[in-house]
């Protein structure tokens, strides 16, 4: 089922995800439906917490024919390298609003899987970028946090105005 998304400034958004315990049966039909959600948004991850869920838990899918979801259970992000590496990002939660972010360029992965299965990869890339943009929404952070007063201010105008046309649109 698709899952309304929560839009900055949103308070929720800004909530700390909580481990989660036991992968059950009702874990398994939100991460499917945060899967569906996240293709129907056009986005290539998605955080629990953007649809009110305060688990730490993660899909994405950065595959060109969108049928290769992967999901991250108690994510734990290590930056590698000092060196960082500017991306122009985007989120599901703050629609129209693109700007640059430096974030470090490889980062290790250890998470488990929808099976329980243990995760451990280094990564770098739009993986490397996507993976630190989604643990900060477990962590109650919003890609704008990082820009400028000002730049904040036109993206809750911006979010503000978009929510306004979707409205109408119904
Ligand atoms: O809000 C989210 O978490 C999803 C977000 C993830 C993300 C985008 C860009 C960089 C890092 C992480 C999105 O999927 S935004 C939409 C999108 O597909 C996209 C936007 C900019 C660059 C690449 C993809
Ligand atoms: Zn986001």
């Amino acid at each position: 089922a698709l899952l309304p998304i929560l839009s900055y400034p949103d308070p929720r958004l800004r909530t700390i995800a909580k481990p989660v315990k036991e992968v059950t049966a009702e874990i398994k039909t939100l991460i499917s439906d945060m899967i569906e959600t996240m293709y129907d948004a056009q986005g290539i991850g998605l955080a629990a917490s953007q649809v009110d869920r305060h688990i730490q838990l993660i899909v994405m899918d950065l595959s060109e024919d969108k049928n290769a979801p992967r999901v991250f259970i108690n994510p734990k992000v290590t930056p590698l390298v000092e060196e960082k590496q500017p991306y122009e990002e985007g989120c599901l939660s703050v629609p129209d609003v693109y700007d640059k972010v430096e974030r470090p360029k490889k980062v290790r992965i250890e998470a488990l899987d929808e099976n329980g299965d243990v995760i451990d990869e280094v990564v770098e890339g739009l993986l490397a970028v996507c993976i630190q943009h989604e643990m900060d929404h477990l962590n109650g952070v919003i890609f704008v946090d990082y820009l400028s007063r000002l730049k904040q201010t036109r993206a809750r105008d911006k979010v503000r105005k978009v929510l306004k046309i979707r409205e109408k649109q119904g």
